[in-house]
């Protein structure tokens, strides 16, 4: 099982089925009272049940959050059932009217597509346009004559028309909608995900059974960036941060998330992975990276990268705990001469640290990094 970038949360879909869902309760009474007048007694039957529904789904949806659906696809594949009910019933009823009645069938695709996307959409719209059009042609006096064979065409082919361009439609927004989000979650540099997911990927991960007790949070800077910034230019620096992803990437499991959480920081959750074997490849990376000559496009480069690490959730129940803690061990890596791996502290701190002695903590540490940039040596090409 994937964790998801984004949950389904869709506005538009929620709009389109508020408004739908007003209209067929106002639409619905009226067609109720002129069918009652006119003894159709299994039409009007059939869109009081409509209405109800209807009344009792609004229930629902307006119950659910605001942004999200947040409502079962059943609940909408069923409502949309019923409406199209009555329009095929309304249809067969509908005598000389037949042909005004059809309109109504226009409306399938369009609400089977704004409402439940471009592969449930096409199986509904299927399904319901094929009874629509065999009721339309089966109730039909006169099967023989050429207004019938006419109006059997215009119908099909203006539905087809709908159906088409519905179809069109709910397909470039699903795809327009997809590259956003692949966009938004996504550092455009090194194509890594960006912090924005972090908190919900770690979320989904440790929810899932395997990962119990089996989940760490890698911290990685590379050493001496500024100095490399510095003196070689943002551009050198930009394709270091490259190369050093790439290694990154090259290093681990599909299955491993990699996050690009800070300039040149980034961070892998690695979901079932017991803590010994992420300290072998904690230190796989950093050998890698102190090994590997990047060639740049002003000559090759070495350097080097410190990682701090944590296992969650025996150092850190939540994200924000189990981060401060391989933070903390990754300060301690870059104290310590950096390019070093560490996974344990000499002073195992509490998890209850308070926000203020972490904030004076993190000042602490911001100053004694500049100290010690200033004292150490830098990397060279
Ligand atoms: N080229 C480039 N530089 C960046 C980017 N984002 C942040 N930086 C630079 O990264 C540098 C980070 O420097 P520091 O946080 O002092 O870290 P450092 O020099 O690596 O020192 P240590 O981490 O202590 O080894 C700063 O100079 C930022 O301007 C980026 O996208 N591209």
């Amino acid at each position: 099982m994937k964790p998801s970038l984004w949950e389904e949360t869709d506005q538009t879909r929620l709009t389109v089925l508020n408004a739908a869902q007003n209209f067929v309760v106002i639409a619905g009474v009226c067609f109720i009272l002129v069918n009652l007048l006119k003894a159709q007694w299994l039409l009007a039957g059939l869109e009081i049940v409509t209405v109800i529904f209807t009344l009792v789904f609004a229930c629902v949806t307006r119950r659910s959050s605001n942004t999200s659906l947040g409502i079962s696809h059943r609940w909408i594949i069923s409502w949309l059932a019923l409406v199209f009910g009555c329009i095929a019933v309304g249809l067969s009823y509908a005598g000389a009217f037949r042909a005004n009645q059809f309109v109504w069938v226009m409306q399938i695709p369009m609400l089977s597509y704004l409402l439940l996307g471009k592969t449930r959409g096409t199986q509904l719209t299927s399904v319901a346009a094929s009874i629509c059009m065999l009721t339309f042609a089966l109730t039909n006096k006169q099967p023989s004559s050429l207004e019938y064979f006419a109006s059997l065409a215009n119908m099909g082919m203006a539905l087809g028309i709908t159906w088409a361009l519905s179809y069109l439609y709910e397909a470039k927004r699903e795809e327009a909608i997809q590259q956003l989000q692949e966009q938004a979650a996504r550092d455009p540099l090194t194509g890594l995900h960006n912090r924005l997911h972090l908190e919900s990927i770690f979320q989904q991960l440790s929810r899932y059974p395997m990962n119990k007790h089996r989940l760490v949070l890698m911290l990685i800077d590379i050493d001496w960036f500024k100095a490399i910034n510095d003196q070689y230019g943002h551009d050198i620096g930009d394709e270091v941060l490259v190369k050093v992803a790439e290694m990154l990437q090259r290093h681990t499991r599909n299955t491993d998330w990699l996050f690009r959480v800070g300039g040149e920081e980034f961070c892998i959750i690695l979901p079932s992975t017991p803590k010994a074997e992420a300290c072998v490849l904690a230190e796989q990376l950093r050998k890698a990276q102190a090994q590997e000559v990047m060639t740049t496009s002003q000559g090759t480069l070495e350097t080097t990268i410190s990682i701090g690490l944590a296992c969650w959730p025996t150092e850190g129940k939540k994200l924000e705990t189990l981060y401060r803690r391989a933070d903390q061990r990754l300060y301690q890596a870059k104290r310590s001469g950096r390019n070093q791996v560490i996974s344990q502290e000499d002073n195992t701190s509490s998890e209850s640290t308070s926000s203020e002695s972490t904030a004076q903590e993190n000042t602490l540490k911001r100053n004694t990094r500049e100290d010690d940039n200033r004292e150490q040596s830098k990397p060279g090409l």
